[in-house]
């Protein structure tokens, strides 16, 4: 889907923006676009603040001129905006496709409000197709590898869990950790599972989420559709 879907996404989130808000900014080529037109908002005098949730973003925030802040500083944000992975109608998330996702729940969770922004094609019946990253720490990957997988065959699945970056030289977070992702085709009960992963020691957080989302913007070919869930 082209760059000029993500843009209109990110444009669309931009008007529910105000003076004065403490901003999650998420991470992605869609979070990106929203950032890069934040600035030139920012630079005219719009007063927000923000916390990126990711080294690439605060690095693009601040050449943007963006001021930013920690959770320690602004422990309660107003609104965060970021991409995902895929969605579906109740906006139940994948994350972390950009390795992202630890850092983006923290602070989507420390948010009175998540809007996520995308494009059409992230839009799916039932989330699954896109491999769940699943972000552990290095000591023990082996055992929390085969801890998951024993987890995962009781729930249904037949798991293909692969290191991002493999072996020789695996993927790191920005938190210093590795990145399993689960490939599952289909994901049936998502809190069941998310539930489950997160009893795993070794395991520190996983790309679903779940019940964050307040509202999404998602750009197609007949424009930007609003949509939210029905909770
Ligand atoms: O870790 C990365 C994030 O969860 C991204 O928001 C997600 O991967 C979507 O990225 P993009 O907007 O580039 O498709």
């Amino acid at each position: 889907m082209s760059d000029q879907m993500k843009a209109k996404a990110a444009a669309a989130a931009l008007e529910e923006v105000k003076g004065g808000m403490r901003l999650g900014l998420g991470t992605g080529s869609t979070a990106e676009h929203f950032v890069r037109l934040l600035g030139p908002r920012v630079r005219a005098g719009l007063d927000v603040v923000g916390v990126p949730t990711s080294e690439r973003t605060a690095a693009l925030a601040r050449s943007e001129g963006i001021r930013l802040a920690t959770l320690e500083e602004l422990p309660e944000l107003d609104l965060t905006v970021d991409g995902a992975d895929e969605l579906d109608s109740e906006l139940a998330l994948i994350k972390g496709g950009g390795g992202a996702l630890l850092r983006e729940k923290i602070v989507a969770s420390a948010s009175a409000r998540m809007i996520v922004i995308a494009d059409a094609s992230k839009k799916v019946e039932t989330l699954g197709a896109f491999p769940l990253p699943i972000e552990v720490v290095p000591f023990g990957l082996g055992a929390t590898r085969r801890a998951i997988a024993k987890v995962l065959e009781e729930l249904g699945y037949t798991p293909r869990l692969s290191l991002r970056g493999g072996d020789a030289s695996p993927y790191v977070t920005d938190g210093h950790h590795h990145i399993l992702d689960a490939d599952l085709r289909q994901i049936g009960a998502p809190r069941a599972l998310s539930d489950a992963l997160l009893r795993i020691p070794g395991v520190v957080e996983h790309g679903l989420f779940l019940g964050l989302a307040a509202a999404a913007y998602i750009a197609g070919d007949a424009g930007v559709e609003k949509v939210e869930p029905r909770r």
